[in-house]
């Protein structure tokens, strides 16, 4: 029985810990405040506030609480702890490199999953190498897809993969308010669309051609779709979006310096 810790059982943790108690892993979660350790042992796990104790008893560590928390964990830990196990990071950012600064002697990975992992839908990227690389994968492919891709496409990844479910839950959000405006009611339009979206990503996956072949087919000449697509151009939709992934990649790089700054000014008082 493997045995996992997930340091930080928030949003993202908590589905880590569903998705590890139904597979029958043993599983530890850990969290500061008692709000977090009450929801951790609702799920079926231990909880503990003591991210040390989980380490040593657990086999796979998973990280997940947010960068800016990372350093302060640390700190909490001794040096050694790390040592033989294997050890996988989801927190944005944050760099293999950043990490094996720290774990010595562990197996260290990086692991982009998103919310999607809640139905067992994430759409997961893994980075890094060595042992416990079967282990890693077959954790991840419980929540979903995975797809092992070179550490350079995580902080893009993350943008486009891991803040994806937000931003595409605007855009509903918005064609629902769209509907609404023109008279319909919005649970009908909230339903429709998300059938529309789900036969969209499958007639998209089947046509395998460019997106756009597919969005020429909708057209009919001096049609409603034109017209929509007009507005789109005339507002910089297209333009809006491809900045967004774009600002959200670098966020995440910037994110990523910022915590190798002060785990490194922290390992060099070590
Ligand atoms: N949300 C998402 O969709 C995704 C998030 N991620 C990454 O996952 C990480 C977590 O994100 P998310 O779940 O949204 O954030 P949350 O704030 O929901 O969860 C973070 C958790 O960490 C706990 N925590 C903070 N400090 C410590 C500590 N020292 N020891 C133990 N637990 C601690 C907090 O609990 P308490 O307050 O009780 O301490 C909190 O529950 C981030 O690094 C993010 O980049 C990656 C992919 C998708
Ligand atoms: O917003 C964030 O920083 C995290 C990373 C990916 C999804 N949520």
């Amino acid at each position: 029985m493997v045995k996992v810790a997930i340091l930080g059982s928030g949003n993202i943790g908590s589905s880590l810990i569903s998705s590890a108690i139904s597979r029958g892993y043993e599983v530890i979660g850990t969290g500061r405040t008692d709000v977090t350790l009450r929801r951790v042992l609702e799920l079926g796990a231990k909880a503990t506030s003591n991210n040390q104790e989980a380490i040593s008893t657990s086999d796979l560590i998973l990280i997940s609480v947010k960068p800016q928390h990372f350093p302060d964990l640390v700190r909490g830990t001794t040096r050694n702890i790390w040592r033989d196990k294997v050890v996988v990071s989801v927190m944005a950012g944050v760099r293999l490199e950043t990490l094996k600064r720290i774990m010595e002697g562990a197996s260290v990975f990086r692991a982009m999953p998103n919310i999607n992992a809640t139905v067992k839908m994430s759409t997961t990227a893994l980075t890094g190498d060595g042992r416990g690389k079967e282990l890693v994968e077959t954790f991840f492919k419980g929540l979903g897809s995975t797809y092992w891709i070179n550490e350079d496409f995580m902080d893009v990844w993350t943008a486009l993969i891991g803040s994806g479910p937000a931003f595409v839950s605007e855009i509903i959000d918005s064609l629902v308010l769209g509907a609404v405006a023109s008279g319909m009611p919005r649970e009908l339009a909230y339903s429709a669309v998300l059938d529309m979206l789900e036969g969209t990503a499958r007639n998209l996956r089947s046509h395998k051609g460019h997106p756009a072949e597919v969005r020429d087919n909708v057209i009919t000449p001096a049609g409603t779709t034109i017209r929509g697509l007009k507005v789109m151009e005339e507002k910089g939709v297209k333009a809006a979006l491809i900045e967004t992934v774009e600002s959200a990649s670098k966020r995440a790089s910037e994110l990523g310096r910022v915590i190798d700054g002060r785990i490194k000014e922290d390992t060099e008082r070590w």
